[in-house]
């Protein structure tokens, strides 16, 4: 259980639909369907439709101060099983990236990979009451792409299994490059937290409108007035 899980969740029925995608700048090939996952009739590039106007609109802040840029969309919508396949497949990898293979693993290693694949990927649980962000349609993987094109500079990749993934890694550094990444981390959440979004305290990319995470980070910010969540996992 994260803290987040105590929020209730009262769904609205808004349907989930395609992201217009010529609006936005795309990572393609997808990234999780290019290491295997499948999605049957469903595609990663569907959200909730008014989590659809927000991203939008925080494109439109966006080019308000930057005109030309645009967000690009890593993930969205992300059925419970291709969030086991990336927890499972996230493991694996972390494993091979020790020099180790599965057997070979102590308790005591296995216990600390498991440990850093849900740092920051949530469980894939199919309890109703604690869906995993994505599978909810209401949170996106998002970045930031220049006028010419270029993929903005954040200083770590998504999806980063380190420290450097936490949104304010390079807040007080001295290095001018450092200072640099930490503008652009908080460019790309200015424009996302003015059109409405809350982002991940865990993770640089990771923003949601509507679900548990965003309930509970609002009313930590704003205890006087709780709001609850209103999308709940999808089938
Ligand atoms: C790991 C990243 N892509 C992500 O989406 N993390 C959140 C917490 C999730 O798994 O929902
Ligand atoms: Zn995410």
């Amino acid at each position: 259980m994260r803290p987040y899980h105590q929020i209730p969740i009262f769904e609205c029925g808004e349907p989930l639909i395609k992201i217009p995608l010529e609006l936005f700048a795309v990572e393609s090939p997808h990234p999780y369907e290019k290491l295997g996952a499948t999605y049957g009739d469903r595609s990663p590039y569907y959200l909730r439709q008014s989590v659809i106007e927000k991203l939008i609109q925080a494109q439109n802040y966006l080019q308000l101060l930057h005109p030309n840029w645009r967000i690009q969309i890593f993930d969205a919508y992300r059925p419970i099983a291709v969030q086991q396949f990336m927890v499972d497949y996230s493991f694996a990898q972390a494993v091979r990236d020790r020099g180790l293979t599965d057997v070979e693993l102590s308790p005591n290693q296995r216990q600390e990979i498991w440990e850093a694949v849900y740092a920051i990927w949530a469980l894939p649980s199919l309890d109703e009451k604690t869906p995993p962000p994505h599978s909810t349609g209401a949170a996106v993987d998002v970045t930031l792409v220049d006028d010419a094109g270029q993929i903005v500079n954040m200083g770590s990749p998504i999806d980063e299994m380190s420290e450097r993934s936490h949104p304010d890694y390079y807040a007080n550094s001295d290095r001018p490059e450092a200072q640099n990444y930490h503008a652009h981390r908080q460019l790309l959440q200015n424009v996302m937290l003015k059109a409405g979004f809350q982002r991940n305290p865990r993770e640089w990319w990771h923003f949601s409108i509507g679900d548990q995470m965003w309930a509970w980070l609002n009313n930590q910010s704003n205890p006087a007035n709780p709001v609850t969540a209103r999308y709940g996992r999808l089938t």
